[in-house]
Parts: C-alpha cells; structure tokens; sequence
C-alpha cells in the first residue's frame, strides 16, 4: 500500500496545527519534516523546537528529513521531538554506517537519501542496514520545484537493487510529485510520497489527498 507524506515546508506556520489535523483527518500516514540549516542546502526551515510542539498532538508518523551538515550531533535531540523515522543525506555522512546504527539505537527507523545528482550505487552496502531509501526528485532546499524526470529510471534502479537482495525496505521520492505525476513515482517502484506544495498549498486538502489515491490505486 502506498503511503502519503505531506511535507510541512508548505503549511502555513501561523496555524500549524490546525494544518497538520487537515491532511490527518484527509487519511495520511505520514508528516514529512524537513530540517534544513542553510549550510548543506541553501535555505533554512526550522529545528526539533517545531516538531516537538507538534508531538503528542497528532497520531501521524514523524518523517524527519534531515538536511543538515553533521546530522550525528542532533539525532539524539530530534528522537527526543518525536521522529519515528529519521533519513539522512549520503552527502552529508562521512561515516554513514555509524551514523545509521546511531538513529537504529533508539529504536527507530533509519533512512538514506539521495540528490538527483548521486548514484544509487552509494548506497548498494548500507542498503540492507536501511528502513527506508528517500530519492530526491528535485535539488533540495525548496518547496514547490518540478520533478526531475529521470528520477523515474533511478526508481526502477532501487527497486531492483532491493528485489535482487530479498530486502524489505520502503523507497520515498520527494520532489514536485502531484496527482498527475504520482502514478508513474508508484509504478516505477515508489511506495512513499511526500508532497509539500500539491497538498497543503490545495484549496480542499481532502479532496487534493482523494485526487492522489485514486490516481495510485
Ligand atoms: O525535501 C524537500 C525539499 O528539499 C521537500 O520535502 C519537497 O520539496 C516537498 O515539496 P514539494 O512537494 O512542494 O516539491
Ligand atoms: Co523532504
């Protein structure tokens, strides 16, 4: 089954709560978080002070996307705000094995991504220490980007390394995906969808949210 995430890059802050009940309430499974600190990509959101004013108010599955230089030295803190996932950039990680076993110690689940520009073959080792493989269809940094099309191709390339290896591992594309494209990310191996803009920025979240399902059905 596939699994939406909107990204809150693209609520409004002043009510985000309220923001964060709509795409429950629409069915969602996931919230995508997204940390940047101005250093590895060239914008900055928000830190753990934001997810953590969110935790306990919502049932929905914290998906932190941690785009930051260093990310060991604040994993502890975002596990403390509430992150039941936590991926990291393979561009950002020296020591990736270490940093992978430091998320899957406090009992949480571990993902790797990757820029358009990086192969998948980056990560063909670590694959089966991971939970989750996040391949970004856009250069991060921004919300509301065009999907990048031959991220179409390193899909299938994921799924193929993961089908090959007998691995159970979700694969999550994020980057301009909306209702007319959402069907080609599923079909080409993708089982998690994160949209910021497509969701949150639509006039009906619980219709833009139907849109989306009946488009992957
Ligand atoms: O990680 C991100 C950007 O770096 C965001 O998750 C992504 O851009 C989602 O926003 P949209 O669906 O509007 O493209
Ligand atoms: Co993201």
């Amino acid at each position: 089954m596939v699994k939406l995430a909107p990204s809150i890059l693209s609520a409004d802050f002043a009510n985000l709560l309220d923001d964060v009940k709509k795409v429950e309430n629409a069915g969602v499974e996931y919230l995508h978080i997204d940390i940047m600190d101005g250093h590895f990509v060239p914008n900055i959101s928000f830190g753990p002070i934001v997810m953590n004013a969110l935790k306990g108010k919502t049932k929905l599955v914290f998906d932190v996307h941690l785009m930051i230089e260093n990310p060991d030295n604040y994993i502890e803190e975002f596990v403390k705000a509430g992150a039941d996932i936590i991926t990291v950039h393979v561009e950002t990680c020296t020591h990736l094995h270490r940093t992978i076993q430091k998320i899957k110690s406090y009992g949480i689940k571990a993902g790797v991504s990757l820029n358009p520009a990086t192969s998948v073959f980056t990560i063909e080792e670590i694959l089966p220490e991971l939970d989750m493989v996040l391949l970004m269809s856009v250069n991060p940094g921004f919300g509301g980007q065009s999907f990048i099309e031959s991220t179409f191709e390193k899909i299938k390339k994921v799924r193929t390394l993961i089908t090959r290896e007998n691995l159970d591992i979700d694969i999550e594309v994020d980057g301009g995906i909306n209702p007319s494209n959402v069907k080609m990310v599923v079909d080409s191996g993708a089982n998690v969808i994160v949209a910021g803009s497509a969701i949150f920025k639509a006039e009906n979240i619980n219709e833009r949210v139907m849109e989306f399902r009946k488009n992957v059905l």
